[in-house]
């Protein structure tokens, strides 16, 4: 993906901050995933008050204590304005305390449309705008440029979905072109692409989704991990099923730029904040020694 017209970011963008929020809190991302079940699981109502409380208590448990929280706008859409509303909070709630927040929201459209989703989740002054915002090149990657230079312009980030971490992703990120390189390798090699217009001193601000569920398929995919530059987030730590032995195999000479997520596992702890820190402490306790130090 070309990179014309865009003012190179300044040094200290998103990549820099992430890298400096794991540097001192370590290498986890706590997903706020309001699930019904955990409402109920802690005793709240599955209404915009239950929201509010659920996602305010993980704010207040690990704002400060982790290096970035993920809110999944899903689960507070599903409550209408009221539950963007909460989201918004949740967003603020972040600000300020060293913890980087990530809008999963997965957005993806034409080009133009896409600007519309740039003013919201990355224009400076927006109440949904985070840190960085995840994002889906199903529509081209090239259709997400308007979000990347937004992000670019702002000093805020984005994550774009290369090789997720369901099982039903593969049949189409491994699909291959006539070159025959796959899509998830394709992603990968776009994003790098952009990040090289990108100013930056450890991480890049452009970084892209694979799961940590993945096995070998990053390998068989031809997907350039080594070589890239932004932030690897990496859902599918802990209530899918991988743990830091699979982190360290799938992201092998990309460690130090992977970020791995969890949501359930961490949140499933709750109601009390102490259960929530100490979940996310002893995550956290099993990643470091793996994704800190030298890529093995
Ligand atoms: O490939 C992907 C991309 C995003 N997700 C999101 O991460 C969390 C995972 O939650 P857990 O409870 O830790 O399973 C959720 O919000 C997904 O939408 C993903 O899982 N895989």
């Amino acid at each position: 993906m070309g990179d014309e017209g865009g003012a190179a970011i300044r040094a200290g963008g998103f990549g820099d901050r992430l890298a400096g929020a794991m540097s001192e809190f370590g290498p986890l991302c706590v997903g706020v995933d309001p699930h019904a079940s955990l409402l109920r699981a802690w005793g709240l109502e599955d209404d915009v008050e239950g929201l509010r409380r659920f996602s305010l208590t993980v704010v207040e448990a690990l704002a400060g204590r982790v290096a970035a929280l993920k809110p999944q706008a899903a689960f507070f859409e599903r409550h209408g304005s009221a539950g963007v509303a909460v989201l918004e909070e949740v967003i603020a709630g972040c600000r300020g305390t060293g913890t980087q927040c990530v809008v999963d929201a997965k957005r993806g459209d034409i080009g133009s449309t896409m600007a519309g989703y740039a003013d919201a989740y990355l224009g400076e002054g927006s109440p949904l705008a985070g840190d960085a915002v995840t994002l889906s090149p199903y529509l081209g990657l090239g259709s997400l440029l308007p979000a990347l230079d937004a992000a670019r312009e702002s000093g805020r980030g984005v994550f774009v979905l290369a090789l997720t971490s369901n099982p039903e992703g593969a049949s189409v990120q491994g699909a291959a072109g006539p070159d025959g390189s796959t899509v998830a390798a394709g992603v990968v090699g776009g994003v790098e692409q952009w990040n090289r217009g990108c100013d930056f001193s450890h991480i890049a601000p452009g970084g892209v989704v694979v799961g940590a569920t993945v096995g070998d398929a990053a390998r068989r995919f031809g997907v350039p991990l080594a070589d890239f530059h932004g932030p690897i987030l990496a859902p599918g730590f802990g209530a899918q099923g991988a743990g830091s032995e699979q982190v360290r195999a799938v992201f092998k000479g990309a460690l130090d730029r992977v970020l791995p997520s969890s949501s359930r596992a961490v949140l499933a702890q709750g109601p009390g904040v102490a259960g929530l820190r100490r979940a996310a402490g002893q995550a956290c306790d099993q990643l470091q020694p793996i994704l800190t130090g030298t890529n093995h």
